[in-house]
């Protein structure tokens, strides 16, 4: 079975239910609902102003809708302050980074894995045993997670003077470092070269097939959501457009009219 087909035949991993959120008088948000199912790379489009930082923002509790409701596993998530999605497995990345500039690669993603370890400052101070024991496994797994992202060579280098392509990187380990079952990327490939989004597009299949990570990837570079999404939702002024593989998404004439309307305006 493929990971497509996988994804299809479960109850969904994180369900979006008639969410609507309005600014003043703007309708942002108009009745949106979608499933998304575990192993999916779940590509989310539209053109300006579409509502997809919207979307996104709800997803990541930085937003509430003023009705619908959004459920992980069957729960609904709207009472849970932004700080405390990690716990139930969602993980995020930034449009424009948002890591620790004066820190080192290794303490950014070190940060990551706080959000599942349950030590307290107590505990971490009388460096009781099963503190230490812990210390090692989060050394462990920052080491496995940089050595997978290809990071080890700058694991000891400020943030602040890498590359804008390393630091996305760096902001992506530090996401799994928090061990997510979905990971939403908020324009991911933005400030990236062609080359680097190629290799964007092979990084995200490969953190879905070898870690097992349902992936939500909101994304003006319709190259790259075309060529590694197996489900698209489009949306438009606010409202679900289309949804289906990329290519019926691509085919579908709604689709193609919002978004040649887009480019006249
Ligand atoms: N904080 C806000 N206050 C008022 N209006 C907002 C706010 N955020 C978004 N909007 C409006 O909501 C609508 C949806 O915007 P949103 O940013 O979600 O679209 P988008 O699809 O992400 O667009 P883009 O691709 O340009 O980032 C737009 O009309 C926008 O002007």
């Amino acid at each position: 079975m493929t990971q497509a087909q996988l994804a299809r035949s479960s109850d969904p991993l994180l369900a979006v239910r008639d969410v609507n959120v309005v600014f003043g008088g703007i309708v942002a948000l108009a009745g949106v609902s979608f499933d998304m199912h575990q192993g999916q790379i779940l590509g989310l489009i539209g053109p300006n102003g579409a509502g997809k930082t919207t979307l996104f923002n709800c997803l990541s509790r930085l937003y509430q809708p003023s009705a619908g409701d959004i459920l992980m596993e069957g729960r609904s998530i709207l009472s849970r302050p932004p700080h405390r999605i990690a716990e139930i497995g969602i993980g995020r990345t930034f449009q424009n980074v948002a890591l620790f500039p004066n820190l080192s690669v290794l303490d950014n993603v070190r940060v990551g894995t706080h959000a599942r370890t349950s030590s307290d400052i107590i505990s971490d101070s009388l460096r009781l045993a099963w503190v230490r024991r812990s210390e090692s496994a989060v050394n462990t797994k920052v080491q496995e997670i940089l050595a997978y992202l290809d990071l080890e060579s700058v694991a000891h280098r400020t943030v602040s003077g890498l590359p804008f392509g390393t630091q996305k990187r760096v902001e992506l380990a530090r996401a799994l470092a928090a061990d997510p079952k979905i990971l939403l990327l908020d324009e991911p490939a933005g400030g990236l070269n062609h080359e680097e989004v190629y290799v964007l597009g092979d990084l995200i299949r490969r953190i879905r097939d070898d870690r097992k990570i349902t992936v939500l990837l909101v994304e003006h570079h319709m190259g790259l959501v075309m060529s590694i999404a197996d489900h698209v939702v489009a949306l438009n002024f606010g409202r679900k457009l289309a949804e289906g593989t990329p290519a019926q998404v691509q085919a579908d004439p709604d689709v193609i009219k919002a978004y040649l309307g887009s480019k006249d305006q």
